[in-house]
């Protein structure tokens, strides 16, 4: 072996070498950069059309390169056979015919035992890649190999002729009318030629050729063609090389003729590619060639390595599932009750993948790297699956009681302080509220633990449960924001229970005195009522201020002045105005105040004792009076008149509440003159009534002479009786002068039950006396003067009745009457 050949596994091809010869494509199938330097570098790369490209290809140590440094004057290393038979050639290289612009193409020989189990994918590939790039591929066989299959390299050519016509035939192979591929020649270079007839060496190759020319895929438009419509196919016999040497070189030179003189290279092999880009061309196809996986075959070795991996993976798999599933039982219980919160999931699920991947690794490390690596990712990806699961799970549950918690810590829970006053220290509650909300999700899923033990970004972003950094994150987020929905909801509860609370203050410091007030209707109504108002919305401001303020919501100082002096004040003022209607009430309750106002001037004087309507009482004056009194209220009530404080809005609030300018009207005039109309009609009949007592006054005061005469006739048995009896006499004349002083002053109304409490025994007495005296006849006429008191008194009482007026109370006037 020759120093120039580069047979360490290097990852770079050779540099230019100085006997005109580069590495195109090394041993790990890198493709050289320097390839376009070196065509400059040995002139052909300005020559355009006018050069050609040969190659050869065969078994490891046939005398590749031998034979073309003889034809070409290239200085490819040969094999010193003292060292024994190994492999010199390795990669593809190239070289430069010493005195004509051929490029001449020597690749590694196949069957090499140096590379192993990978040589039938590196064959494929530079055989491939000369058969795309050569006008004329020699194809070294031994003679002995000729009617071998794979000793003559013909599985190798039947690949590579399949490949060639799918890769590179024209624009697109399924075209009929695709532009067919340039021709070649296949050179079949027979070496240590004995004496078999060389035609039946000939026609036996050819036989093998038509065999795989039939039986490959062929893109449509080169169905049903005869292999030489692609491939010229040619014949040359070499003699042994040690023991003819005269003969081996003067064939050799005979070939040298062919190529330099006698046009080997036809037009219709040329792949017209001009020189200069050769390098790019060359490229691209060995670009084409290295992504195509069908070249790849995968040696025993590999074919081990996938059937142990697989292997390994399963118990990995196995173990894995059996240190998870107390944790499954937990998160995705199997009758699917709701999932149990894990403590450390994370760390326990990071335990595990570690200890699975390791496990793989271990027992993996002993196989093909490639295969291992490529079910390693098997591996991770089962492990990522299995543990999304339970943290998928777990992050649900975890969001779940988070929001949970959350809830219940701003709705209060069982602090009956916070649920009677939820706005103390709300900005404080509701961030602590959050925090520990977003304690329990952090505490359940919290994936930073990945990134800290794993340092290395690469190995990190390979880890099984990478994901779940981005998992949680973005779970987190969603988290934040659910939370985030139900403070600004809890918040408005708490601000409406807040404003609910403010108006309870206004009502119940505001509702009894205006009451009150409105009740007695006194002159100055409403500038009372308005103090009540202006009272009441101070207390309640100042309330709201401590509320909204530092203790409670902690509004800022702008928005706490806006939400009490206009939201706030806006709303007292619509309640006391609700209020205010409300104790003003419907139309008929107003009617009946204006009557009872009306009865209470009427029926009672100012010291609130009532009248006794004597004969000489002016109703008529003392009815237009009362009338005017009623009327007054439903003036004075028809329109509410706060002012002060709570009357005056600011602008935006009048704006906000659309204030209608009739706002305070309660009673409008028709109604008002309706109410007046009634209130007419109805003391009209109190008014009959009270003239109907006063003429019975009259006549009760004003007895005829002529009904004394009659009394005196007909009680002239009684008054003998009485002047007889001493008792009686001296009864009689204490009690006459009393009952009728009483009768004169208007006594009965006021003294009569006390009098008739008071001589009710006495008169008893005397009935009896008078029974026992008179017998039968004197006792009727005493009842009949009783009666007449009774009379007087019943009179005078049913005036002073309040109440409306009935049509018992007009017949009883009636009978009176009568
Ligand atoms: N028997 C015989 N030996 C030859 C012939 N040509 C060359 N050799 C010898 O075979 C040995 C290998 O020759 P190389 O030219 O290095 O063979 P190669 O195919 O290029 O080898 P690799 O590049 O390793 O694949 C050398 O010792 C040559 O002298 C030949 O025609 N017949």
């Amino acid at each position: 072996m020759t120093s120039s050949v580069p047979d360490e596994s290097v990852s770079k091809p050779a540099p230019i070498d100085a006997s005109h010869m580069v590495q195109v494509v090394n041993y790990e199938e890198h493709f050289n950069d320097e390839l376009g330097a070196f065509l400059q570098a040995v002139k052909i790369a300005s020559l355009g059309f006018d050069y050609n490209v040969t190659a050869i290809m065969g078994p490891q140590s046939s005398g590749k390169s031998t034979l073309m440094n003889m034809l070409f004057g290239t200085r490819f290393p040969t094999m010193d056979s003292g060292g024994g038979r190994y492999q010199v050639t390795q990669g593809v290289w190239l070289g430069r015919d010493s005195d004509a612009a051929i490029l001449v193409l020597d690749l590694e020989g196949t069957d090499s035992r140096e590379r192993g189990d990978d040589a039938a994918t590196y064959e494929r590939k530079s055989a491939l890649f000369a058969l795309a790039l050569a006008e004329v591929l020699v194809v070294n066989v031994w003679i002995h190999d000729v009617g071998r299959n794979n000793a003559s390299n013909m599985p190798l050519l039947r690949t590579i002729m399949e490949l060639d016509l799918q890769l590179f035939f024209g624009a697109s192979g399924s075209d009929h009318n695709a532009k067919r591929m340039p021709k070649t020649k296949l050179l079949f270079v027979i070496r240590d030629y004995d004496a078999t007839p060389m035609d039946k060496l000939c026609a036996s190759l050819r036989e093998d050729l038509d065999n795989i020319w039939n039986t490959i895929n062929k893109p449509p438009a080169a169905e049903g063609t005869p292999i030489t419509d692609y491939f010229d196919l040619a014949f040359e016999a070499l003699p042994h090389k040690i023991y003819c040497p005269k003969e081996f070189e003067q064939k050799v030179a005979e070939l040298k003729v062919r190529f330099h003189e006698d046009g080997i290279f036809k037009d219709e092999y040329s792949r017209g590619v001009a020189a200069d880009g050769f390098s790019e061309y060359a490229r691209s196809v060995w670009e084409t060639i290295r992504a195509n996986k069908e070249l790849d075959i995968p040696s025993q070795k590999e074919m081990l390595a996938h059937v142990r991996c697989e292997q390994i993976a399963k118990e990995v798999f196995n173990h894995f599932g059996t240190a998870i599933a107390p944790l499954q039982e937990q998160l995705l219980p199997p009758d699917r009750s709701a999932p149990v919160i894990v403590a450390s999931l994370f760390d326990s699920l990071l335990q595990n993948c570690n200890a699975a991947m390791d496990r793989y690794g271990e027992g993996a490390s002993r196989y093909s790297k490639t295969v291992a690596d490529m079910k390693a990712e098997d591996v991770r990806a089962h492990l990522t699956a299995e543990s999304k699961m339970l943290l998928d799970a777990q992050i649900t549950a975890a969001s779940d009681a988070a929001v949970k918690e959350f809830q219940e810590s701003v709705n209060g829970g069982k602090d009956k302080k916070h649920k009677s006053q939820p706005w103390l220290n709300w900005n404080e509650q509701s961030q602590d509220a959050l925090q520990r909300a977003m304690d329990i999700f952090d505490d359940a899923c919290t994936a930073l633990s990945l990134s800290e033990s794993i340092s290395d970004e690469s190995a990190l972003q390979s880890h099984p449960l990478y994901f779940a950094i981005g998992s949680t994150a973005s779970s987190r987020r969603r988290l934040e924001k659910t939370l985030g929905t139900e403070l600004q909801r809890a918040t408005e509860r708490v601000l409406s229970e807040t404003r609910m609370y403010c108006l309870q203050t206004f009502q119940s410091a505001f509702k009894a005195p205006m009451t009150s007030v409105l009740e007695s209707v006194p002159d100055d109504l409403w500038s009372r009522a308005s103090e009540v108002a202006d009272a009441s919305w101070d207390a309640t401001a100042k309330e709201a201020r401590w509320v909204y303020g530092a203790h409670g919501l902690a509004l800022a100082e702008a928005e706490m002045e806006r939400v009490v002096e206009e939201d706030l004040k806006n709303e007292c003022h619509d309640a006391a105005m609700n209020d205010i209607k409300a104790a003003i009430g419907t139309p008929s309750n107003l009617l009946l105040r204006m009557m009872k106002r009306f009865e209470d001037t009427f029926r009672f004087d100012e010291r609130g004792v009532p009248r006794v309507f004597g004969p000489t009482e002016d109703i008529e004056a003392l009815f237009v009076v009362a009338r005017e009194k009623g009327e007054q209220l439903a003036e004075v009530l028809a329109e509410i008149k706060l002012s002060g404080t709570l009357a005056t809005r600011t602008r935006a609030s009048r704006d906000l509440t659309s204030t209608r300018a009739d706002e305070g009207i309660v009673i409008d005039s028709i109604l008002q003159a309706d109410l007046k109309d009634k209130l007419k009609r109805q003391s009209g009949a109190i008014f009959m009534e009270a003239k109907r007592a006063q003429e019975a006054a009259r006549i009760t005061t004003k007895i005829p002479i002529w009904l004394l005469g009659v009394v005196l006739i007909l009680g002239w048995n009684e008054l003998m009786a009485v002047l007889r009896s001493p008792l009686l006499l001296m009864l009689t004349l204490v009690v006459v002068p009393i009952v009728y002083v009483g009768f004169t002053m208007d006594a009965p109304t006021y003294l009569m039950p006390a009098v008739v409490a008071t001589l009710k025994p006495m008169l008893e007495q005397a009935k009896d006396a008078l029974d026992q005296a008179t017998r039968a006849p004197v006792g009727a006429s005493g009842d009949a003067g009783v009666a007449v008191a009774h009379g007087a008194l019943s009179d005078s009482t049913a005036v002073s009745t309040s109440g409306a007026r009935t049509d018992e109370t007009e017949n009883a006037g009636g009978e009176k009457e009568s």
